[in-house]
C-alpha cells in the first residue's frame, strides 16, 4: 500500500526541505495537509532553519486537493470535513511565515498544488512542468487562494483565461508570465531552490508575498471591464455552469476590497459551490473515467499488455479513415486495405485531410503531420497482413461480408494478432460464427469522427481472451482514447442505451410536438445538438440500417416512424445534400426549413398517434423527460443484463460517446439525481397513454419501488447471465 506522508530534512546550509509524498500525483489528502501544517510549524520554530523549500516526491509537485474528499462531502452533505487550508496554512503559515519559502516545482502543480506554490515567496520550476487551476472543470472554484494570487502574479486577463479554461500552461510560459521565477533543469531544481531561499533570507533576492502585489492588476476601471467581458463570454460558452460566474465574482471581490478579503470570500463561496449538482456531476465523471481502467479478471490478474506496433484497417470509408488517422498521429504503422484503387485513394485522401486539418487547427506541428502520414500505407490485398499486431475491420454493416472477412484474415494474420471489428450494432457472435479463433475476436467501436471523439467502446464476447482485451485497452490509451469495456449484445452498451433517444424524439414529433422545439430543449439541457440536427449530420442511411437491427432485437419497445423514409422520398439526405430538417448553406448556420412541416404532417397522419387527432400539450421539462427517460429505461436493462462492469461506465460512455453533458454526471447519475421513482411513474403514465415504447423495465420498477439507486451494483436476476 502506498504511504502518504510529509517529510522534512534540514541541511547544513540551514534550509529545511519539506517534501509531499502521496503517489501517484501527490494529491493533498487530509493527512498530507495535517503533515504540512506540522512541518511548517516545526520549520518556523526551529532556530537552525533559515529558509524553507517545499517540493513533491517522484518528479511531481502536486495534483491538487484530494478529489476523493469531494466525494465524501457530496455523500454526506457535510462541508466541515474540508480542512481550513486557505487561511490557516497557505496564508498564515506559508505566505506570512517569518522565513522565506521557495516552491521547487516539477512535473505538475495543479489546483491546490499550484495554489500552495503561489503562497510561497518564489517558484523555481523544471522544464515542461504543467501549471494550472482546473477546479472549474470539477464544478468548484480554486479554494486555496488561487482566485486571488494568480491574477496578482500573471495579470487579470491571463489569470481568468487559465481558470475559466481549466487548461494548464507549461512552466516555460509560466516563466514569461512571471508565475515562475526561474526555470532550471530537473537535476538542479533542489540546489537552485535552496540557494534562492537563502538569498531571500539574506535579502539578496526580493521576498515577495503574492497576495500583497498590485503591480499586474491594472486600474479598477480596467479590471471591471475585463471582468465584464469575461462574464459575457462565460454566459455564452458555459450557460449552465454556475462556477464560472461565481469565480469571476470572487476575483472581483479581491480587486475591489483587497486580496485578503478576496481569499475570505473565496473560502466561503467554495463551501457553497462544492455542494452544487454541477460539482457532484463533474467530480463523479472524473473518478468514473479513472475507474474504467479497472476491469475485473483483465487488469487485476497480472497480465502484461503486449506492444501493438502495426495495425491493418479494412475499409477506408468515414470510420476506417478516421481510425487510421487516430493511429498514425499516435505513431502506429497503419496498413489501409480497400477493394479497389479508387476507394483506396479516396480513403487515403480522407486520412490526409484529417491529419492536415489537425495541423491547421494547431493540434500538431506540420512536421509531425508529415511524419504521421508517412506511417500510412494503402494496400489492395492481404500480403502486408503477415506481420500486423491488430486488424480493425471497418466495412459496411453487412453480416455475410464481415463473416467472410474474418475467416480470411484469420488465415492472413499471425497467430498473436488481435482481430477487431468496428461494428456499431451487430452481435459479435454472429460476425465470428465462421472463425476458429474466436478468443481473438473483439469489438473496437469508435465514434465518428474517430480521430476526434474520445470514447473507445471495447466489446468482449464470452470467448474473448483477457489478454486481447488488455491489449486493446492499451492501444486505446496510446491513441488517447478512453477505453470502456462492455459486453456483447445488439448495439452494445452505448448505442443500445441511446436508441430510444432518436425514437423518442420521433414519437414526440408524431404526437404533435415541434421538432425545432425539441432540438432547443435538448440543447438547453446541455447536448451540443438536438436529435433532429444530429440526424441530419449523421445522414439517414446509417439510421435506417441500425433502426432495422433494433427493430429485430427489441421489437417489444420500438416506435416505427415513417419520417425518415418520407424525408428521403422528398430528396432530403440531411447535411450531405444540404437539405434535411434544416437547410445547410456554406458559411451560415443551419436554418429550420419550413417546407419540412408538410412532411411531418404526412408522418403524423400515417402514424395517427395523437390522442383525438390533436397535438399533445407538454412543458419543456416533459419534452426532455419523454426523450431521456426511455434512454434511462434502456440503461436499466443494460445494467440488469450486466453489459457494463459498473453503472458509472455507462455514465462515462454517455458523456464521451453521446455528448451527454458531463456536468450532469452521465445518464445513470442524472437519473438518480432526478429520482428513479419519478422516472418510473412518468414512464408508466406515458406507457398507458402512448404505448409500450415507454413501458418501464423490471429493473427500473424494482429499484424505484425499493428506493435503491439505479447506480447501486446489480444483483443479476437468476434468468440473466452477465455478458462480461
Ligand atoms: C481547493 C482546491 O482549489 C481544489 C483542488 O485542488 S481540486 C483538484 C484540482 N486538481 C485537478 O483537477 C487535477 C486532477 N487530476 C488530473 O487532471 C490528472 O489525474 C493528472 C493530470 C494529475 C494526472 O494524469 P495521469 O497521469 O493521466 O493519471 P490519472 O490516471 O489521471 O491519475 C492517476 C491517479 O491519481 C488520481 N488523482 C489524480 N489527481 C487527483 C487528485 N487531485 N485527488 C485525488 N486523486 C487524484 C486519479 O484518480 C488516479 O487514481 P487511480 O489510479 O486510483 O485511478
Amino acid at each position: 500500500m502506498s504511504q502518504s506522508i510529509v517529510t522534512m530534512e534540514v541541511g547544513n546550509d540551514g534550509v529545511a526541505v519539506i517534501t509531499i509524498s502521496n503517489p501517484p500525483v501527490n494529491a493533498l489528502a487530509i493527512p498530507i495537509i495535517d503533515g504540512l501544517k506540522e512541518k511548517f510549524a516545526e520549520a518556523t520554530r526551529r532556530n537552525d532553519v533559515k529558509a524553507i523549500v517545499l517540493t513533491g516526491k517522484g518528479g511531481r509537485f502536486s495534483g491538487g486537493f484530494d478529489i476523493n474528499v469531494f466525494t465524501k462531502v457530496h455523500g454526506t452533505g457535510d462541508v466541515s470535513i474540508m480542512p481550513d487550508v486557505s487561511i490557516d496554512l497557505v496564508t498564515n503559515a506559508v505566505e506570512d511565515c517569518k522565513k522565506p519559502i521557495v516552491a521547487a516545482v516539477e512535473g505538475l502543480a495543479l489546483g491546490g498544488g499550484l495554489e500552495f506554490a503561489m503562497g510561497c515567496h518564489a517558484r523555481i520550476a523544471a522544464p515542461r512542468t504543467q501549471l494550472g487551476l482546473p477546479e472549474l472543470s470539477l464544478g468548484v472554484i480554486p479554494g486555496f487562494g488561487g482566485t486571488q494570487r494568480l491574477p496578482r502574479l500573471v495579470g487579470l486577463s491571463k489569470a481568468i483565461e487559465i481558470m475559466l479554461s481549466s487548461k494548464p500552461i507549461m512552466s516555460e510560459e509560466g516563466k514569461k508570465l512571471g508565475l515562475i521565477d526561474a526555470l532550471v533543469p530537473s537535476k538542479e531544481l533542489l540546489k537552485v531552490s535552496r540557494a534562492w531561499a537563502l538569498d531571500m533570507a539574506e535579502r539578496r533576492k526580493p521576498w515577495l508575498r503574492s497576495l500583497h502585489r498590485t503591480d499586474k492588476i491594472g486600474s479598477l476601471s480596467e479590471a471591471r471591464e475585463v471582468l465584464r467581458m469575461a462574464r459575457l463570454q462565460a454566459k455564452k460558452t458555459a450557460p449552465n455552469l454556475p462556477q464560472h460566474q461565481v469565480c469571476l465574482d470572487v476575483i472581483e471581490e479581491g480587486i475591489v476590497h483587497g486580496g485578503y478579503s478576496g481569499v475570505l470570500k473565496e473560502a466561503k463561496v467554495f463551501k457553497e459551490i462544492v455542494l452544487s449538482d454541477t460539482s457532484r456531476g463533474l467530480v463523479h465523471v472524473f473518478l468514473a473515467q479513472r475507474a474504467t481502467s479497472k476491469v475485473p479478471n483483465v487488469t487485476d490478474v497480472g497480465l502484461k499488455p503486449r506492444q501493438v506496433k502495426k495495425v491493418a484497417i479494412i475499409g477506408g470509408g468515414l470510420m476506417g479513415s478516421g481510425i487510421a488517422t487516430a493511429l498514425i498521429v499516435n505513431n502506429m504503422f497503419v496498413v489501409l486495405k480497400e477493394v479497389n484503387s479508387e476507394y483506396l485513394l479516396k480513403g487515403i485522401k480522407t486520412v490526409e485531410a484529417n491529419v492536415r486539418g489537425l495541423a491547421n487547427r494547431g493540434k500538431m506541428t506540420k512536421d509531425k503531420a508529415e511524419k504521421a502520414l508517412s506511417m500510412l500505407k494503402g494496400v489492395l490485398d492481404y500480403s502486408e497482413f503477415k506481420d500486423v499486431d491488430m486488424v480493425i475491420e471497418a466495412v459496411i454493416e453487412n453480416v455475410a461480408l464481415k463473416q467472410k472477412i474474418f475467416s480470411e484474415i484469420e488465415k492472413a494474420c499471425p497467430p498473436h494478432c488481435i482481430l477487431a471489428t468496428n461494428t456499431s450494432t451487430i452481435d459479435l457472435n454472429l460476425i465470428g460464427e465462421k472463425m476458429n479463433s474466436q478468443d481473438r475476436l473483439i469489438g473496437a467501436h469508435f465514434f465518428s469522427p474517430a480521430h476526434l471523439m474520445p470514447l473507445l467502446e471495447i466489446v468482449r464476447t464470452q470467448k474473448t481472451s483477457p489478454q486481447i482485451i488488455l491489449d486493446l485497452m492499451t492501444v486505446g490509451k496510446v491513441i488517447k482514447k478512453v477505453p470502456v469495456v462492455v459486453g456483447n449484445c445488439t448495439g452494445f452498451a452505448v448505442n443500445r442505451t441511446f436508441f430510444p433517444y432518436t425514437q423518442g424524439s420521433h414519437l414526440l414529433v408524431n404526437l404533435g410536438v415541434d421538432a425545432y422545439r425539441i432540438d432547443r430543449v435538448i440543447c438547453n439541457f446541455g447536448f451540443p445538438l438536438g436529435p433532429f440536427q444530429l440526424q441530419d449530420l449523421a445522414g439517414y442511411g446509417v439510421a435506417f440500417a441500425v433502426g432495422q437491427e433494433y427493430a429485430k432485437a427489441f421489437s417489444d419497445r420500438i416506435f416505427k416512424s415513417p419520417l425518415l423514409e418520407l424525408l428521403v422520398k422528398d430528396g432530403r439526405n440531411g447535411k450531405n445534400n444540404g437539405k434535411g430538417y434544416y437547410i445547410y448553406e456554406k458559411g451560415s448556420k443551419p436554418k429550420p426549413d419550413p417546407s419540412v412541416l408538410s412532411i411531418i404532417e404526412e408522418s403524423r397522419r400515417l402514424t395517427n398517434v395523437m390522442p383525438g387527432g390533436k397535438p399533445i400539450s407538454v412543458t419543456d421539462r416533459e419534452v426532455l423527460e419523454m426523450i431521456l427517460f426511455p434512454v434511462v429505461n434502456e440503461a436499466c436493462r443494460v445494467l440488469d443484463e450486466g453489459v457494463v462492469v459498473r453503472a458509472s461506465d455507462l455514465d462515462v460512455a454517455s458523456v464521451l460517446g453521446m455528448s451527454f453533458p458531463s456536468y450532469r454526471g452521465g445518464i445513470v447519475f442524472w437519473a438518480d439525481m432526478v429520482g428513479a421513482i419519478h422516472v418510473y411513474r412518468s414512464l408508466k403514465k406515458w406507457s398507458e397513454m402512448y404505448g409500450s415504447f415507454y413501458k418501464p423495465s423490471k429493473f427500473l420498477e424494482e429499484r424505484a419501488m425499493k428506493g435503491i439507486p439505479l447506480s447501486a451494483p446489480a444483483t443479476l436476476s437468476a434468468s440473466t447471465k452477465s455478458r462480461l
